[in-house]
């Protein structure tokens, strides 16, 4: 559905994205993650066609982003950047505004559209007097409008409460499960991600530090021992890294194969468990040190 090749951009000689791939397939919830300044936003606008790449290009339903933007974009919907509404007119009245620059949109299509964000009752209210989760749900109804397959949500649930968090979540299962809709989303509510996502990429300092199904990826361990001396040695050996009391095993290396070279090794172990990893600490992982 959506493939980044070789993605590269500088902003005064200073690297925003460094040469990132990768391809989200139909149907998917893909995480895009990293801290503030990794590059979230400079990608997001070159799917868009918002930001030129130095190198590199994006496909979208096969079309290139930069050869053939119109028909790369056909069927995508977002919501980048804090969207803009006319705060004296009515939803309604922004979303016909908006229907009128970008093409026409039937009314059955739109109460369609309203219905499914929840916002029917209050669409000829003054954006004014819209809260904060109701403006996302508007934007949301506004990057559903043209009826896209693939929809890009920058940080959604930014600013909600909880309610609103969880709701914005009931929606974006919706939209994949019901409407068949392929989406990216990026957030810094990794609770929120991991109830999403099964795949994400971790992109930091503009390079992307992990892309896949960060629940697949090698099992860790705790580990307890008397001596990590000792312990580290054999553990070095059999190429395993510790960080801390856990432990990643390479390819091919079982735990029981561990502690018995520990045993062997001189040391006593007194506790093995599996780590249980969150996204959170995934994540961590790859952004930190
Ligand atoms: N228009 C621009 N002009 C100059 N520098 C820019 C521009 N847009 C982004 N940058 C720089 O590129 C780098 C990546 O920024 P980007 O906005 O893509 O990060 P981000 O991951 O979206 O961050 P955030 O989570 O804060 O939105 C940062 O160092 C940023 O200052």
């Amino acid at each position: 559905m959506v493939r980044l090749e070789r993605l590269s951009k500088s902003w005064r000689g200073r690297k925003a994205l460094d040469s990132l791939s990768l391809e989200i397939a139909k149907g998917e919830i893909f995480g895009l993650l990293g801290h503030n300044g990794a590059g979230k936003s400079t990608t997001f606008g070159m799917m868009l066609g918002h930001v030129h790449p130095d190198e590199g290009d994006a496909f979208i339903a096969g079309h290139s982003v930069t050869q053939d933007r119109p028909r790369a974009l056909e069927k995508v919907g977002a919501i980048f950047e804090t969207p803009s509404f006319y705060d004296y007119m009515s939803g309604w009245q922004n979303l016909r505004f908006f229907v009128s620059l970008s093409g026409a949109v039937s009314r059955e299509r739109m109460q369609d559209v309203l219905r499914l964000v929840g916002l029917e009752k209050r669409i000829n209210d003054p954006v004014r007097t819209y809260s904060h989760g109701m403006r996302q749900r508007l934007a949301l109804a506004q990057a559903l409008l043209p009826d896209p397959d693939f929809i890009l949500l920058d940080e959604p649930t930014e600013g909600l409460d909880p309610q609103g968090i969880r709701e914005m979540r009931e929606m974006i299962l919706r939209l994949r499960d019901e409407h068949g809709l392929t989406i990216l989303l990026s957030s810094h509510l990794l609770s929120e991600v991991e109830q999403l996502c099964d795949r994400v990429a971790i992109l930091h300092q503009g390079r992307l530090m992990y892309c896949g199904n960060w629940r697949d990826a090698r099992p860790e361990w705790e580990l307890e021992v008397d001596a990590w001396d000792a312990a580290d040695r054999v553990l070095a050996a059999l190429k395993v890294v510790r960080t801390d009391s856990h432990v990643a095993l390479p390819d091919g290396l079982e735990i029981a194969d561990v502690v018995d070279a520990l045993v062997r090794g001189g040391v006593r172990v007194s506790r093995v468990q599996p780590f249980e990893r969150t996204l959170e600490s995934f994540y961590l992982e790859r952004t930190t040190g």
